[in-house]
């Protein structure tokens, strides 16, 4: 029988809790309904946290056979002897390997998508790594521009699209333009149109001061940037909408009005996603060529090898991937 490709999991760092949730993912596969994964990175992440059976493989096409053996791994040397919640230099160089052996993965069609479990920025960064995050880095292995790689999060009746992403709170007023918000909402809209399904997609788009500015005594970006950016996509033919008071957005009947809301900041948007969704919450990138998925939350150091980490996050991007991938297949033809 053929057997369709897996999905690639990248460890993460590995004296986080991605080795935990990926291990606790497995055992659930059943219960779940989860499509085939396999892992990439240091056995030994898996083996500080549980004794259950992992099956070393050294080709991606191996995976969807050896996954009901056992968590079938493509195993990276580097960073032995792994202590949870103690992080390392060389944990951090075997997680940005991870990234990098998933990623090119992916991209050469040998997975059927990326899920990235949790890595640590400051780490990564005393590494050399130069990105923000893992969504840039993998934008540029694919080829994309960080402009149209566009992080969504994702949670039960909730989307939401930071316009900026990982930079101080203090640089975001310069940072926001017309052109950056109208880039962010149109690849928001064919993500949406391309991996969900959705034929037109209502964008709601948050303002940046209290009480959206309260017409400009309480600030002036909705005046200058917010409302001429929507202006502009309004003419483009794109359904959006606002700018709404931020703090109102999020109320169960304002967010059954729209499909995305397009948020000024990372805390904008994420406050709301993981305050309501956090254990099912899904950190996704739209306008890749692969589908590429994360559980919302972090590292989580300080419970990593107490068994405490829920995989309820996990287990919602790996099926998210494969519902975007689904859709993927499907708008192809
Ligand atoms: N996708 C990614 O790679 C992400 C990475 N990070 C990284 O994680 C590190 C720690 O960041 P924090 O802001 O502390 O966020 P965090 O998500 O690691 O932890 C925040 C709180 O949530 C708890 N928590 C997180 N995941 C949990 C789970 N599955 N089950 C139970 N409790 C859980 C933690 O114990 C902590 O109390 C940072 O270095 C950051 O760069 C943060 C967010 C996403
Ligand atoms: N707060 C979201 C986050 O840190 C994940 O970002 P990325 O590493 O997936 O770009």
């Amino acid at each position: 029988m053929m057997q369709t490709k897996a999905f690639v999991i990248s460890l993460g760092d590995p004296a986080g809790i991605g080795p935990e949730i990926t291990v606790k993912a497995w055992l659930a596969r059943e219960r779940e309904s989860l499509p085939p994964f396999f892992a990439v990175g240091d056995i030994g992440s898996l083996a500080a946290v549980w004794d259950g059976p992992v099956v070393r493989i050294d080709n991606a096409d191996e995976a969807s056979e050896a996954f009901n053996e056992g968590l079938p791994i493509i195993h990276l040397p580097g960073c032995d002897p792994v202590q949870p919640g103690n992080p390392t230099l060389d944990g951090a160089q075997c997680a940005l390997n991870a990234l990098e052996i998933g990623a090119g993965l992916t991209r050469s069609g040998g997975a059927r998508g990326f899920i990235t479990a949790p890595v640590s920025k400051h780490q990564l960064y005393q590494v050399g790594y130069t990105h923000s995050g893992q969504t840039e880095f993998i934008a540029e292995r694919c080829g994309v521009s960080k402009t149209n790689a566009v992080m969504m999060l994702a949670g039960g009746d909730l989307r939401v699209v930071p316009v900026t992403t990982h930079v101080p709170l203090a640089a975001v007023s310069d940072l926001l333009t017309v052109d950056l918000i109208v880039a962010r909402a149109h690849a928001t809209v064919r993500g949406l149109r391309r991996s969900f399904g959705i034929d037109r997609p209502r964008l709601a788009v948050a303002g940046f001061n209290p009480h959206a500015g309260e017409n400009g005594a309480l600030g002036s970006e909705e005046q200058t940037v917010i409302a001429p950016a929507i202006e502009r996509l309004r003419a483009e033919g794109v359904d959006a909408s606002g700018p709404y008071t931020p703090d109102a957005m999020f109320t169960p009947r304002h967010r059954a009005t729209y499909d995305a809301a397009l948020c000024m900041y990372h805390d904008q948007a994420l406050i709301p996603l993981k305050t309501l969704f956090f254990d099912e919450g899904v950190n996704l990138t739209l306008g890749l060529p692969i589908v590429r998925t994360s559980p919302d939350h972090g590292t989580a150091f300080e419970i990593a090898g107490h068994n405490q980490a829920h995989p309820g996050a996990m287990i919602a991007a790996i099926k998210m991937a494969e519902q975007m991938a689904l859709h993927r297949a499907a708008a192809r033809g």
